[in-house]
């Protein structure tokens, strides 16, 4: 099937890419010129990213991007619950990837707080984000399950999660696979980006955004709270 065959809402642009390279250039791009406009418009910037496996040539495309770092926060919209330096924290995936160079002077407001348990340490995670600027743009990715972010199917809190008038700006979350131990931001906090764009790549995940846009049940697919609201899609094979 080709991404062209997708029965899409209105609302959603695919950017149809030849490779993951060239994915990784054009997301970076795009991204860089977003938070330029804003950093000319109201003198700041603000965006989160997504972690997993996945990112990482975009962050390093996004590393080399002539912006002033000094004027952009960073945050993520999920993190594992393991300290920065174990390999799968997504705040130890910026700090390879991105926090390099000029990007180095970015500020981050990360999501892992050590606590005595996860719903603490996603308390303290909710109270951190308070301190986030508007976010001018997200990039979400999305599991072959439909999740995006940490917002994962069956998990216990997920329809706090996916309220889009929650409170809650980060939630505990269980994920199926090791570590199961998630911190998400909510769909709340993520549905007010001013540009959502969304990297998919591989005829996987395309199978899974065709199952996504089949159905209705965000619980089922987690994914589908954000595809009837503006969205770009970067896609590759
Ligand atoms: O667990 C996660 O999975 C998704 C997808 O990751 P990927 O490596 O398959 O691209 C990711 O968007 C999310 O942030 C991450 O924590």
């Amino acid at each position: 099937m080709a991404i062209s065959e997708l029965q899409l809402p209105a609302s959603v642009t695919v950017y149809p890419l030849a490779d993951g390279p060239t994915l990784a250039a054009t997301l970076a791009a795009d991204v860089a010129g977003r938070l330029r406009q804003a950093i000319a418009s109201k003198g700041q910037a603000c965006v989160v990213l997504s972690g997993g496996r996945s990112p990482v040539p975009f962050l390093e495309k996004l590393a080399g991007e002539a912006l002033d770092w000094s004027k952009v926060t960073v945050s993520l919209a999920d993190e594992r619950w393991v300290p920065v330096e174990h390999p799968d924290s997504n705040a130890g995936l910026l700090a390879r990837h991105l926090f390099r160079g000029a990007a180095a002077k970015a500020r981050f407001i990360g999501l892992y707080h050590s606590a005595a348990s996860l719903g603490i340490a996603a308390e303290q995670a909710d109270e951190a984000l308070a301190a986030l600027p508007p976010i001018d743009v997200l990039v979400l990715g999305m599991g072959d399950d439909g999740h995006t972010a940490s917002l994962f199917p069956a998990s216990p809190n997920l329809l706090e999660g996916l309220n889009p008038s929650s409170k809650r700006r980060c939630l505990p979350l269980l994920a199926p696979s090791v570590p199961r131990q998630r911190l998400s931001m909510t769909r709340a906090l993520l549905a007010s980006a001013g540009l959502t764009l969304l990297s998919v790549q591989g005829a996987g995940k395309l199978a899974t955004l065709r199952a996504a846009l089949a159905g209705n049940d965000l619980t089922e697919m987690p994914i589908r709270a954000f595809l009837h609201d503006p969205l770009s899609i970067y896609w590759c094979p």
